[in-house]
């Protein structure tokens, strides 16, 4: 399950981050580099990032066709494992993501549903994630971000090779901070969940490895 478990590396700098890959070593199998650390560090932390684990590019590009399709160009470049754009940019926009991602057959291409942290009413969410997740599979996307509570409708309907990335991952009481639709690793799993994000459950806490071996075992008990 290690190989279904993400670790968001919400940090602001390389030396950090390094900190963080060496402590949770192989305990998860992907490293998730978002806005904060890609702005400080840039492409060539990913390039060493990726000599160890999985990488997935989380920069959820949201432009004009034009402009996502050049990002995903170099996102390819990159050779990440994982990119995404915002479901909210719109057919034309995944579309033109679509086709440049074809260039990069390892690389798989997602869109962001509606934001974990997005406060609408959880059944306008639902409605809004299943009609994204909708679009973004008739355009050619590999799968979407949603939360745990959409993913087994997303599979349903999107068939079960359909990815489903899902952050908002809290468990044993911990704050959900600014997430609003968290579920915890077994009901993840339970609920079709190909991979779950986690950051600051790991990041803070005193033993991250421990705290990703505590995830990896909850998800395994609900395999
Ligand atoms: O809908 C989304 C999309 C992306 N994220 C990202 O996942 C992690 C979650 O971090 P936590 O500290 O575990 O809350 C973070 O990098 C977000 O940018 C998301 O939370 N929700």
């Amino acid at each position: 399950m290690q190989d279904r478990l993400m670790v968001a590396l919400d940090v602001d700098c390389r030396d950090k981050a390094l900190l963080m890959r060496d402590a949770v070593g192989e305990s998860v199998g992907w490293l998730k580099v978002g806005l904060r650390l890609f702005v400080a560090e840039g492409p060539a932390l990913v390039r060493d990032l990726k000599l160890t684990h999985k990488l997935f590019l989380d920069l959820k590009f949201h432009d004009i066709p034009n402009t996502v399709a050049q990002a995903i160009e170099s996102a390819g470049g990159l050779g990440v494992d994982m990119v995404n754009v915002h479901a909210g940019g719109g057919e034309e926009m995944l579309a033109a993501a679509a086709g440049a991602a074809k260039a990069f057959p390892g690389m798989k291409l997602i869109a962001v549903t509606v934001l974990t942290s997005d406060p609408m009413p959880k059944e306008e969410a639902r409605e809004v994630a299943l009609q994204r997740a909708k679009m973004a599979l008739d355009a050619g996307l590999d799968g979407v971000v949603c939360s745990v509570h959409e993913a087994a409708e997303i599979k349903a309907l999107c068939g079960q090779n359909f990815i489903t990335v899902t952050p908002g991952i809290r468990w044993g009481g911990q704050d959900a901070q600014d997430q609003k639709r968290v579920a915890d690793p077994a009901s993840a799993i339970a609920n079709g969940s190909d991979y779950l994000v986690v950051g600051r459950p790991i990041l803070h806490a005193p033993d991250p490895a421990q705290a990703a071996r505590e995830a990896v075992a909850m998800m395994e008990s609900a395999a």
